[in-house]
């Protein structure tokens, strides 16, 4: 299967390269990029010396499938390009997670172009399987959204908590891409943790978006902190419980319904980045009850399960291989 990835110099880019090294069905026939155009792709990603010889280029080949790893905006300016050649497209963006357009123009402050007239599918793979079997276009989720969703979810479908939810998460810097801003310098950030965009990050509303399917009733309150760690996302959620139940019955609620889901551990530990860092796994665990109010943590790596992984496994299953195919690894820890 060939593919071919849009904006392959920054980090998801990267990651999709390192994560496809070693994918038996993948061949990695296009790789772009503007500003290292004509470069090898070791320029960039010194890391991947000896696994590829690709040059960047700005045209991108024909592919069965292209992942476009680009700032939101720029995705939707070339996505209806490539689903008009035939090719299947995966889009690391934001750019196609909201149907309710003046959603996204509201809180990415960018005027959208339209959606195209293809299915477009929500890439949280455990979630849609089924649907991403079938489609031409998948939306990935956003890195917050993955974390907070796997560990919302089967509460939200049991009904065992009220729609008031609280989630608070911390991320590291890769979180912001490549390149580097006054927000992501070294002395700005180390030893330090910075809570940003309270009540208006663009990951409230697709994190309610995909509740309110479920139950139109919640109401997500938000708050992002930056950690001076490269790569990972803790999310803390604090759920209100309907009624009483214990932690061997709530654990046994989350085995269940990720029963056939190879990249989700729950387990009654607090998980840790260090648990799932350099992998595609999204653990959930805690369960801390404490009368009415209810603790649950998960831990992804943005840049795995948050971004490349996640799109990676469901490229898998858009074609029907194996869908932990290049991405069973061992995490890193510490
Ligand atoms: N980092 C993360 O943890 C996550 C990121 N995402 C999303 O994935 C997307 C990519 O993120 P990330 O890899 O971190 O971003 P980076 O900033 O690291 O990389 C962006 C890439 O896009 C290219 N690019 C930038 N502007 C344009 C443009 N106008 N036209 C064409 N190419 C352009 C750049 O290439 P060049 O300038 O060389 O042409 C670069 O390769 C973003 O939408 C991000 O929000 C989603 C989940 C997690
Ligand atoms: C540290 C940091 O800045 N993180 C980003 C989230 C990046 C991400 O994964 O989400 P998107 O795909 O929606 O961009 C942020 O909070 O905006």
């Amino acid at each position: 299967m060939d593919v071919a990835i849009v904006g392959a110099s920054g980090y998801t880019g990267g990651e999709l390269l390192r994560l496809l090294a070693f994918h038996k069905e993948a061949n990695v026939v296009s790789i772009t990029s503007r500003r290292f155009k004509g470069e090898k792709v070791y320029k960039v990603h010194p890391h991947l010396r000896k696994f590829y010889d690709l040059t960047f280029t700005e045209d991108v080949k024909d592919a069965d499938v292209v992942f476009t790893a680009l700032p939101h905006g720029t995705s939707m300016k070339v996505v209806p390009e490539f689903l008009e050649r035939g090719m299947r497209v995966i889009d690391l963006s934001g750019d196609y997670r909201f149907e309710d357009l003046s959603i996204y123009e509201k809180y990415y402050k960018i005027k959208h172009t339209g959606l195209p007239n293809v299915k477009i599918v929500y890439g949280l793979t455990e979630i849609y399987r089924e649907e991403i079997k079938k489609a031409q276009l998948i939306s990935n989720p956003g890195c917050f959204p993955t974390g907070a969703i796997l560990a919302l979810y089967p509460l939200v479908k049991e009904g065992i908590i009220e729609e008031n939810i609280i989630i608070d998460a911390k991320t590291g810097i890769t979180g912001a891409g490549a390149n580097p801003s006054e927000r992501t310098h070294f002395p700005f950030v180390n030893e330090d943790i910075i809570a940003y965009n309270i009540t208006t990050h663009r990951h409230k509303p697709e994190i309610e978006k995909e509740l309110r399917k479920v139950n139109n009733k919640i109401k997500v309150s938000f708050v992002p902190h930056l950690s001076p760690i490269n790569r990972g996302i803790l999310t803390t959620i604090h759920g209100f419980l309907k009624e009483k139940i214990d932690n061997e019955e709530l654990i046994e609620i989350y085995k269940k319904f990720y029963k056939n889901d190879i990249f989700i551990r729950i387990y009654k530990d607090i998980p840790k980045l260090s648990y799932v860092r350099g992998s595609n796994f999204c653990d959930i665990g805690g369960f801390g009850i404490d009368g009415k109010n209810l603790i649950v943590i998960s831990a992804i790596d943005n840049l795995i399960k948050g971004a490349s992984g996640q799109a990676i496994q469901n490229m898998n299953v858009m074609f029907g291989i194996d869908e932990s195919e290049g991405l069973m690894n061992v995490p890193i820890n510490p």
